[in-house]
Order: structure tokens, then sequence, then C-alpha cells
């Protein structure tokens, strides 16, 4: 980093009074700093941290966000206050241009929750609604370190050295030994009963209300806190799904997905439909074998079938020109393969983001259909509350390009223990055992995460 050319540049800097926020971005483009060193050295603002990186390499985001200095948090999601809210902290920040050339990609990450109308104090650490804009952004895309500060508080000469302590200092640090969690006990919470409310769901679903996601979920303890520089390591080992790490004030929620809800980039929206599972198999014959069932198979395919005309039908409120193929095809995620059609669709004028939000969240491959009635379900029968399970996290930047995620394949940590989420699409056709072995293998990630094997040998119902 050319200490001397920002300390020079810094000098020229007039600031503008009708601002509240001034944000500076500096290129790391020598050093080579990576997200686990940065989470790492932050470690003592833990409570304040994030990192949000994109499936699949070359990675369209990959960002790690330290200490909230402004959050936009609701307890119910109203969608042109939220555009609002956003406009207006966006339009209070003064942007600072080194004549950088990689431009400052400022972002606020965050997201609701499933469903605002469930209340359970574990989730509490979470609001319904919340954005964050983190003071120290680290950009891994573009190489680049955008600094955010109150104007009021701002003094320009000590966040230059703060950035030349940081940029040296971090391309240093290495994470070392971690703690490998010992797990002290495990287990599925209320099989039992998850497997009468399918099958109560089973005979429930009619040609009015024709599937539903039913989620449960799995308690693990440990006997210390977790490292959290273990999961960073863990984390960083699979790039083939999104990357999802979010703390707030004593929680973590942490996601390896494979499912994006949209990406929005100028004016074209990418999406998917991902729906319809089966498990990958360690026989080389037989995991071909289990792709061509999953392509061929009817309850599958009509499963698949109902997330995409969904997500095309809201898409036609938005978008005039809406293209996708005909025929999924296979997903690879881990330890599963799911069917999946690409949509894109190029974007009216001024859509609000936050609309497109409400309206696809949840898809019927996480909520059902229909929604309403889907989402009523889920929120009086299932056992627990999902709280971030399933719910759209991601980045949204001021220019409205944006990514959310669906956080599947996740879990919610508090002090010595992990609750981990896992559900499955029920249709009229759907078999009790067969998907209760789904929820099995969409547990896997998480328990790879945390280096448990052994499926729990106890169960509380
Ligand atoms: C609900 C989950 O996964 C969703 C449900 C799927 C299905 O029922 O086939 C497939 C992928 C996801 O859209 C989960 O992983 O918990």
């Amino acid at each position: 980093m050319d200490i001397k050319f920002y300390r020079e540049a810094i000098q020229k800097i007039k600031i503008n009074g009708d601002k509240k926020y001034i944000s500076m971005h500096f290129s790391f483009g020598d050093s080579n700093l990576e997200p686990t060193q940065v989470l790492h050295y932050f470690d003592a603002q833990k409570g304040q941290r994030y990192w949000y990186r994109s499936k699949n390499a070359p990675h369209t985001y990959n960002k790690v966000g330290i200490q909230y200095i402004k959050s936009i948090s609701r307890s119910k999601f109203d969608d042109e206050q939220l555009q609002e809210n956003k406009d207006k902290l966006f339009n209070s920040i003064q942007h600072v241009d080194f004549g950088n050339e990689n431009k400052s990609s400022l972002s606020l990450f965050g997201g609701m929750k499933f469903a605002a109308e469930e209340t359970t104090d574990e989730w509490n650490d979470f609001n319904v609604v919340s954005f964050h804009l983190a003071k120290y952004q680290f950009d891994f895309v573009n190489k680049v370190l955008i600094i955010t500060d109150k104007i009021k508080n701002v003094d320009l000469d000590k966040i230059l050295d703060e950035v030349h302590e940081m940029s040296t200092t971090i391309a240093k640090t290495k994470i070392g030994a971690v703690t490998v969690p010992e797990i002290t006990r495990s287990k599925d919470l209320f099989v039992k009963g998850w497997k009468e409310l399918v099958r109560e769901t089973i005979d429930r679903l009619d040609d009015d209300f024709v599937k539903v996601v039913l989620s449960r979920q799995r308690l693990i303890m440990f006997k210390q806190e977790i490292d959290t520089n273990y999961i960073f390591e863990q984390l960083d080992h699979d790039t083939q799904n999104y990357t999802i790490y979010f703390e707030n004030h004593g929680a973590i929620f942490v996601s390896k997905t494979p499912e994006r809800l949209y990406e929005i980039k100028g004016k074209t929206l990418f999406t998917s439909a991902i729906a319809g599972s089966i498990a990958k198999d360690t026989d080389a014959s037989q995991d071909k074998k289990n792709q061509d069932i999953l392509l061929h198979d009817e309850k599958n395919k009509y499963e698949h079938q109902l997330v995409a005309d969904e997500i095309v039908h809201h898409l036609n409120e938005f978008s005039d020109e809406v293209q996708y193929s005909e025929m999924p095809k296979i997903l690879a995620s881990n330890f599963i393969y799911h069917l999946e059609t690409d949509i894109e669709a190029k974007l009216k004028k001024d859509v609000n983001i936050f609309s497109i939000l409400e309206r696809f969240h949840p898809t019927p491959a996480t909520g059902g259909l229909p929604k309403d009635v889907a989402m009523e379900y889920i929120v009086k029968k299932e056992f627990g509350a999902r709280g971030l399970y399933a719910a759209p996290l991601g980045l949204i930047h001021e220019d409205n390009d944006a990514e959310f995620a669906v956080a599947l394949r996740s879990m919610f940590i508090r002090d010595r223990s992990a609750t981990l989420y896992a559900g499955v699409g029920i249709v009229k056709e759907s078999e009790v055992e067969s998907e209760l072995e789904e929820t099995h293998v969409k547990f896997k990630p998480m328990m790879d995460l945390l280096g448990v094997n052994d499926e729990p040998q106890d169960t509380v119902d």
C-alpha cells in the first residue's frame, strides 16, 4: 500500500459538512490479505463481524465487514420504508476517491428472518430485519478496504496510521493452531413429532395447498465455547457454496448454502429455482445413477416445477422479459444433488429491490404453495422458530446491485451449543421415511464443518 500517496491525498480532502459519514477506499492489491486473517485480526470486535462470499470461484462478492457503525433494524418488513432508509443512509455519505482505479463497493449486509411472526428468545440477538453498514469493509474481489466513519469523529491522519498498521500486520497474521470443538452431546429434536407432522401434512395437502417445506433441528453441545477461528478455516475450504458468517451481539449464524435468491447487476436479475434432491453416493456408478434418477423422477420434477413457475410468476411484476430453460439441470452441492433452473430477467425501470425481496421470499423451495397458507402453516406447526434459517441474507450496494442467498445448510451458535436446521419439500406424493433421510443429508454440511461424523444417538421428542 502506497502510504505516502495516501498521506498527500488526504490533505486535499474537503469535508462536506452536509454529510454525516465519510467513506474512503484504499487499494490493498499489493498485499495478499485473506478473509480468514482479517476476521482473526478483529477478534476483539466479536459480535460485529460478517463474511459473505458468493458461490463458485471467481466469486461475484467476497466481503468481510467489521463493526456496525449504522444499522437499519426493523421488527417488520416494509419495502417502501426500507428503500427510503437505504437511500437516506447512502445519501448521507461523502465518498472520497483517491483516484484509485478500483471503485468503491460500499454495501450494506443483512436481510430478514424467515418469518416476522415467529418469536423465541433464542433468536433475539438478531432483528427481524437488519442491514448493517460496517466501518471496515474488506472487498477481496476488488482488493479494496473501505473505511467509513462518522464525520464528526473522523481523524484522517489516524485513519491512515490505522490502515497502514492493518495492511502490514494482517498480511503477516497467521491463524495458527485452532481448537477443534469437542462435542459433549448431539441430539435430534422432536423427530417423532416431526414425522407425525409430515404424515399429517401429506394428508392435509390438496389441490389448493400443494406444497410446504418442513424443517427440523439438531442440537450439538460443546465442551467449551467454539473457537471462531476454527469456523473461519472450515468455511474457507468450501468455495462451491455461499459462505455466510454473521455475528450479532452474542450469537453467530453460519450457512453454506447452494441457493441464490437473486442477484441484481445493473438492470438484469439472475435467479434460480432449486428444489428436488437426491443424496450423492461415494460409489461412482451409483452416483451417476442417482443423478439420472433425479432428472427423471416425477415427484422431484413436480416439486421443482412448482418453484420455477412461482418465481417466473413473481418476476412478471418486475420484468417484461424473463428467460429460462425448459429443462432443469443438476446442481451439485455438498453431499447432495438438486434440480436447478436458471432464470434471468431484464428489470423494469425504478424497481424497489426490497419489493423484489418481499415478493420472492420465501420461494416454494423453502416455504410452500400458496405462499401465505404455507407460511401460516410453518409458523403454527413447526417445532421452534427458524430465525435466520432459510432467510435471505446478502449485500446491497448504493446503485442497487445486490445479491441475496437463501441461508440453508445452516446453524445458529450461542455459548456452548449449536442448533442445526434442515428442511424438505412435502408434496402429496412424499414419503415420511425418505423425507427424514433427506434431512439427514442436509444436516451434513454443518456436521462436517463441526467435525462430527456420527449421527446423534440421542433424540428428544
Ligand atoms: C429446505 C432445504 O432445502 C431446499 C429444499 C429442497 C428440496 O426439498 O428438494 C432442495 C433444495 C432447497 O431448496 C434445506 O436445505 O433445509
